[in-house]
């Protein structure tokens, strides 16, 4: 029996949410992979929707605006007053995607140097990683090749999922912003990361970024059960093919025994 109560209504995700720019996303698919909805529609997705809970990092430098932005989303609340995380924090964000229960674990961590140490022991395992920036703030997005560095030493790269996010936009002039914006996408491309712009004083693309977040790890869980899967019944056909003796006289001799 379930004790969870059900996912709340505005946690379901039914078609894949878009990127936010063209030039710096993971895939410009317009729709979840073929392969993910009929695995969903078949209930075929293994763990992915009874165990599986997906950690995401949120890294980057002090004060640039990590916890407000997963305040924003998980509790819709915003403050103005800054109040340091020191080593760690996470939330809990139940989604329902294509019809599968999905968790995500968002972990905040300090952006202070002097708990970085703590905050790096909780890197390991991560799905994505949230690399964050202030978009006023030029310093903030020249380290974050730095904060990928740190968080992928803990992570295995090829299969954990990049983004980079430009917080506080509000902020920010168009002018302004439109200068960082084109740095932004550079260092996004080069990383590898798909790149979002956000405010959580107003709100703005919040909810949006996060259904991104949810939906592209859950596409990514999904395909790497299927393959596991595969695998998996690879080995089983070569087993089989390697004991093809021992299977003949075992089906030899059951039918022996049931002739007697
Ligand atoms: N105007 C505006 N201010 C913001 C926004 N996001 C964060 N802030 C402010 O920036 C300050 C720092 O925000 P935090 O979210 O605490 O920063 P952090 O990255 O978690 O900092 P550490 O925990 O020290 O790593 C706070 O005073 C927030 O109110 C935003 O979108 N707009
Ligand atoms: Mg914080």
């Amino acid at each position: 029996m379930s004790v969870l109560p059900p996912v709340r209504r505005d946690r379901i995700v039914g078609e894949l949410p878009q990127c936010f720019k063209k030039e710096a996303s993971l895939h410009l698919r317009t729709s979840f992979h073929p392969k993910v909805v009929s695995a969903c529609q078949e209930q075929r997705t293994g763990t992915v929707g009874r165990f599986k809970i997906s950690k995401i990092i949120v890294v980057g430098d002090l004060s640039v605006g990590k916890t407000c932005l997963i305040n924003r989303f998980c509790k819709n609340t915003f403050d103005m007053n800054y109040k340091a995380t020191i080593g760690v924090d996470f939330e809990m964000e139940r989604f329902e995607v294509l019809g599968v229960p999905f968790s995500l674990q968002l972990w905040d961590t300090a952006g202070q140097e002097r708990f970085k140490c703590i905050a790096s022991t909780y890197y390991r395992g991560a799905q994505a990683i949230i690399i964050t920036f202030d978009v006023n703030n030029v310093v903030s997005l020249e380290h974050t090749r730095q904060w990928l560095q740190d968080a992928l030493k803990e992570n295995d790269p090829s299969s954990v999922q990049l983004f980079l996010v430009g917080a506080q936009k509000d902020l920010s002039s168009p002018s302004q912003y439109a200068l960082i914006e084109k740095d932004a996408l550079k260092v996004a491309r080069e990383m590898g990361a798909e790149y979002w712009a956000i405010s959580s004083l107003t709100g703005e693309n919040v909810k949006e970024f996060f259904f991104r977040v949810a939906s592209l790890t859950f596409e990514s869980s999904v395909l790497a059960e299927l393959e596991k899967r595969r695998a998996r019944n690879i080995g089983d056909v070569v087993r089989i093919n390697n004991n093809d003796n021992n299977l003949y006289l075992t089906t030899k001799k059951r039918k022996s025994k049931c002739c007697q």
